[in-house]
């Protein structure tokens, strides 16, 4: 069957929902946040620690599979599913953010984006029609429509520019994948910080009927007070029985101030990367593991937390493993990490059912070391 939203509630103190998104692969509860496994791995995890920390959808990355090992490759492997051993539902990235994040020698143009690729120096290409069908053929449950995410800052003609090139792309998307998928195709509103660009983004893109609205062009070095400002901008332009996909964000302020604003999927890198530098994200605010105050620290990461790391290990073993460039430490942190976020999400839906969004934000705040006002 295909991909489906369900609207459950809305919470009555803020503008956050509670929905089931219905896919191939499973149901996923709503808001929630989609550990990133960029090259079909998320790293140092296995499926079975992802399921057991509570991980309803990963995300993987177009780019990064198209230059290795190949789309082809994946599909002669019965697609993404089988080749990880994953079977619960993936969503995938078009490839343009990451064309332009990664590779060197970059061309633009209303055809495609030319690069070459940052593994081998390869000259490739990828157009909205050929990034749609490298994603049928990894066979994601959810793709995302091939984007342009202007750099920020970026002068305004510019940005209206590649905006509209999107919106002409989103299109060309649509025609490319057709209607006869399992797999749904979201498409991705631009605009930049600029509120009449967003609002003409959204437009354009809900004209085109969609089955999910992702909101792109946002978590590139903006200060979030801006972010916010162009999610409100925009949210209002999206369907309300659609799901709402903020690309890239995954702080634990921003999932609750973005769920607040009525977002209903995050992705970020941000937990597993600064889980291999040693940092944690626990209830009291961030903490440095490798920090020499640990040494002789035979507590938990976290006391609060249930997860396989905090309820087996100590910080001065966890440190010590850190300091010994040890995989499992890394590995330890990663799972911590993964598991704060996304038993975060369950503690959002919770207070969703219960009204209390807004109220268990202010109190998370508080514990977590947040100025009320950040
Ligand atoms: O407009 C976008 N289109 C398609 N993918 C994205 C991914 C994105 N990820 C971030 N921020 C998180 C980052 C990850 C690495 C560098 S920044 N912002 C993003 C924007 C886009
Ligand atoms: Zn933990």
């Amino acid at each position: 069957m295909a991909v489906k939203y369900e609207l459950i509630k809305t919470c009555a103190q803020t503008g956050a929902r509670l929905g089931r998104l219905h896919t191939p692969h499973g149901i996923i509860d709503t808001p929630t946040f989609m550990p990133v496994g960029t090259q079909a791995s998320v790293k140092g995890m296995s499926p079975e620690e992802l399921k057991s920390l509570g991980a309803q959808i990963i995300l993987s990355n177009t780019y990064h599979l198209f230059l290795r090992p190949g789309n082809e490759l994946v599909k002669e492997a019965g697609g993404l599913h089988r080749f990880m051993n994953w079977d619960r539902p993936i969503l995938t990235d078009s490839g343009g953010f990451q064309v332009f994040s990664l590779s060197e020698m970059r061309k633009i143009t209303e055809e495609g984006v030319e690069f070459r690729s940052h593994i081998n120096g390869d000259k490739l290409r990828l157009t909205p029609e050929s990034a749609t069908q490298v994603q049928n053929d990894l066979g994601a449950d959810i793709i995302m429509a091939f984007d342009e995410c202007p750099p920020y800052p970026a002068e305004y003609a510019y940005v209206k520019q590649s905006t509209e090139r999107t919106s002409r792309w989103a299109e060309r998307c649509l025609k490319a994948h057709g209607r006869s998928h399992d797999q749904a195709l979201f498409g991705i509103v631009q605009g930049g910080m600029h509120k009449d660009l967003r609002k003409q983004s959204a437009l354009d893109l809900t004209s085109l009927d969609f089955p999910g609205y992702a909101m792109g062009g946002l978590s590139v070095g903006e200060p979030k007070p801006l972010m916010y400002e162009m999610l409100e901008e925009t949210i209002p332009f999206l369907p309300s029985d659609k799901p709402r996909y903020l690309m890239g964000v995954g702080s634990p302020d921003a999932l609750l101030d973005g769920s607040i604003r009525g977002v209903d999927m995050f992705d970020c890198v941000l937990p597993t990367r600064i889980a291999r530098n040693g940092t944690l994200m626990t209830s009291q605010g961030r903490m440095v593991v490798r920090n020499a105050k640990y040494t002789n620290d035979f507590s938990p990461l976290d006391p609060e937390c249930t997860c396989y790391a905090c309820q087996n290990y100590s910080r001065a073993y966890i440190r010590h493993l850190i300091k010994a460039d040890e995989m499992f430490g890394l590995r330890l942190t990663t799972i911590h990490n993964l598991h704060f976020l996304v038993q975060l999400m369950v503690q959002v839906r919770e207070a969703i059912r219960e009204d209390r969004l807004g109220t268990f934000r202010d109190e998370f705040f508080e514990k977590y070391g947040m100025a009320r006002n950040e």
